[in-house]
């Protein structure tokens, strides 16, 4: 049992609400619908209460229930309604927990989940929430310059309304550029390398971390968009800025990532800052490689979760 775990937005009894998010309509891989569950079956609620957390667990509305009869006409935007409407929902779970002030954890699931996270956070805390996004990819796509046609590579530009389709007009926030940061980039579309420049937004890529160290860029990071660390922080971590060697469960791997110390050294660092509000757990694939990868995958998520809010601080 672990004494305080400080945190300047979360009230005592510290709680954590794991919210689970089976969903795969964001990209075109089964499996990805069973991410949250593995990650609840090898224990994680259970690790975290052990912390001295007080653990809530709820789900989404589940997404099957969720699906539209049919889809409207979205040109090659694979799912647009049933996304919209999954996203939706886990916006307003997510809204209600960081509105009870405790820290809602989204086990996905895919990455278009995104879109309903940092809404209901944002729409809890206000302009002043700070994202950082973990990712091989800059998942920062519109309608328009998507190839894929997979959400999970648009969220970023849907959430920040850089993407404006009207099915997505409940997506009403006041999230700023400016407090948006990538870092363990490596796979960026001529397209997404366009809008991250015309709209100057931070990133940090893997050459970043490579040059400087983890550590730099995530103090940089943070010089740049909460330099008192005073402002609430929103973690997404798509597990597919890891190495494939540390995460090989995924649908969209990309040689060259972070290592298991460099996404952990993330995850203690922000849990350090007291500001953690917020993380996305996604991209997790139960149903890619053997249960060998799927063994690695699903530790490597639990215990990135379980750094993030203070596992290995003293
Ligand atoms: N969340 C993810 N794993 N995203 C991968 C996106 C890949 C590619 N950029 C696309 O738009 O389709
Ligand atoms: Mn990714
Ligand atoms: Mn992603």
């Amino acid at each position: 049992m672990y004494t305080t775990i400080s945190n300047k937005f979360i009230k005592a009894p510290f709680s954590v609400s794991l919210i689970s998010a089976p969903f795969s309509g964001g990209q075109g891989k089964l499996g990805t619908e069973y991410g949250a569950e593995e990650m609840l079956k090898f224990g994680l609620a259970n690790q975290i209460e052990q912390m001295g957390y007080v653990v809530n667990q709820l789900s989404i509305e589940a997404p099957e229930n969720l699906k539209p009869l049919s889809e409207p006409e979205s040109g090659n935007i694979k799912n647009i309604q049933w996304v919209s409407n999954v996203c939706k929902e886990l916006s307003s779970k997510v809204e209600q927990e960081c509105r009870a002030r405790s820290l809602a954890i989204t086990l996905g699931g895919d990455h278009s989940l995104g879109i309903g996270s940092l809404d209901g956070s944002s729409k809890a805390y206000g302009d002043d929430l700070c994202v950082l996004w973990v990712d091989a990819h800059a998942d920062i796509n519109t309608f328009d310059t998507t190839e894929s046609g997979n959400i999970h590579g648009c969220p970023v530009a849907v959430a920040y309304r850089i993407e404006k389709s009207p099915i997505f007009n409940w997506v009403q926030n006041n999230l700023r550029k400016d407090r948006l940061a990538y870092i363990g980039l490596r796979d960026i579309d001529r397209e997404e390398m366009k809008i991250l420049k015309d709209l100057n937004i931070k990133v940090f890529t893997m050459y970043h971390i490579d040059k400087y160290g983890i550590s730099k860029v995530f103090d940089m990071a943070m010089e740049y968009m909460n330099p008192n660390l005073d402002r609430p922080i929103h973690l997404s971590f798509d597990i597919d800025c890891l190495d494939p060697i540390y995460a090989p469960s995924t649908g969209t791997p990309v040689r060259g990532g972070m290592t298991s110390r460099e996404g952990h050294f993330l995850c203690e660092a922000i849990s350090e800052t007291g500001c953690l509000v917020a993380i996305d757990l996604v991209e997790v694939n139960p149903r890619i490689g053997d249960t060998d990868s799927l063994s690695i995958t699903v530790e490597m998520g639990c215990s990135l979760i379980r750094c993030a809010i203070g596992e290995s601080l003293l």
